[in-house]
């Protein structure tokens, strides 16, 4: 999927909704679109499955460029784009089994093969015991998946899940996470994720494009743009998702509790503290060394992409020669940083 130069005004002399975005994704991967309300992110998913036109530039999906698809053109290839959606979408007169034949139908699917197909879907979601009930009886974790087996129905190469998690609770959230991941991995299928929350993008992206007032500020591996940030929304969205260091408020509250000296460590790959010639740079035997003791006091550490990732805050205690001597030590350590209370 390609994104070249695109631009999009929904009124001629109105603000560009979209800006000169140029952007990849590769056959197979799960990419993330996220960005604060208004960035453009469900244009951009409408752009994609044909259902907007951008007003500059081309989009590619699959080698075909939508953006010059007759009508007729872009039906045909819309049936190879599976969509899924905040509030499920589904129709409360059909049952869950009807859901999912509606598609088919729609997709001319042979008549004879239509319950084996539901069948089977119904099965790889995980909800082969509700073909029969009807979508108010079920949970909105329940919905979800009959939103995504309807989406796969027709085997589609690409699935765009549109905040596909938002309404739901941060369990079934997760499971339904477990559930793209596999439909990637099993089936092969190129999946976008829109979607105002950096936690889905860590649980489940292998790439990212954050978008801000319609321009890509921030593009590349999950890991690579947790790592360096290039934009402040980018580092406003990651507060909430990833242990860093503490921001003025945070650290007021730590020192309000923690008297000693306080000094935060990025965790990155493999433990190894960035520019630092030794990867395995250990803060508290440092700290032990020169006779103080170290004490974590806040932080975390996720998992990326299956890499380590965060932060962790100590406090340093001991006699005033031992914490100075630590001190000189960890202000030369590039990924440590000493947070020095500042002289009123
Ligand atoms: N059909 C339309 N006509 C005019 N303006 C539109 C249309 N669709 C979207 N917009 C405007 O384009 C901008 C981007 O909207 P979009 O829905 O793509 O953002 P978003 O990032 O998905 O936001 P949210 O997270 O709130 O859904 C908004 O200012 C919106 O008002």
């Amino acid at each position: 999927m390609d994104f070249v130069g695109v631009s999009k005004r929904f009124d001629k002399s109105g603000p560009a909704v979209l800006d000169g975005i140029d952007l990849s994704v590769r056959s197979g991967e799960i990419v993330g679109i996220i960005g604060p309300s208004g960035a453009g992110k469900s244009t951009l998913a409408r752009l994609i499955n044909g259902l907007e036109r951008p007003t500059g530039g081309q989009v590619f999906v699959h080698g075909a460029e939508h953006s010059r698809a007759s009508e007729r053109e872009l039906n045909r290839l819309r049936t190879d784009i599976g969509m899924i959606f905040q509030q499920f979408n589904l129709f409360n007169s059909r049952t869950v089994a009807g859901n999912v034949d509606f598609a088919l139908k729609v997709a001319h699917f042979p008549k004879a093969k239509r319950r084996s197909r539901i069948d089977e879907l119904l099965d790889f979601v995980g909800i082969a015991d509700k073909a029969d009930q009807w979508p108010a009886a079920l949970s909105g974790g329940q919905k979800q998946r009959v939103g995504i087996a309807r989406a796969l129905a027709t085997s589609p190469s690409t699935l765009i899940a549109d905040e596909a998690t938002s309404a739901l609770d941060p369990q079934t959230t997760s499971d339904t996470l477990k559930l793209l991941r596999r439909i990637n991995s099993d089936l092969g299928t190129t999946i976008v994720v829109i979607t105002h929350e950096m936690d889905v993008i860590r649980d489940v992206c292998e790439s990212v494009a954050v978008l801000d007032h319609g321009r890509l500020v921030d593009h590349g591996d999950v890991y690579s743009v947790f790592e360096r940030p290039t934009s402040d929304v980018t580092r406003g969205l990651l507060r909430h998702a990833v242990a860093g260091v503490p921001d003025a408020d945070a650290l007021a509250t730590l020192r309000a509790r923690h008297p000693g000296l306080l000094a935060t460590v990025s965790v990155r790959d493999d433990g190894a503290v960035r520019g630092h010639q030794d990867a395995t740079f250990d803060l508290p035997a440092a700290v032990a060394e020169r006779g103080a003791r170290s004490t974590v006091i806040a932080g975390g550490i996720s998992d990326i992409a299956g890499r380590p990732f965060g932060a962790l805050t100590y406090e340093i205690t001991g006699d005033a020669t031992s914490v100075d001597a630590a001190r000189a030590q960890l202000v030369r350590i590039d990924g440590v940083v000493v947070h020095e209370e500042t002289k009123q």
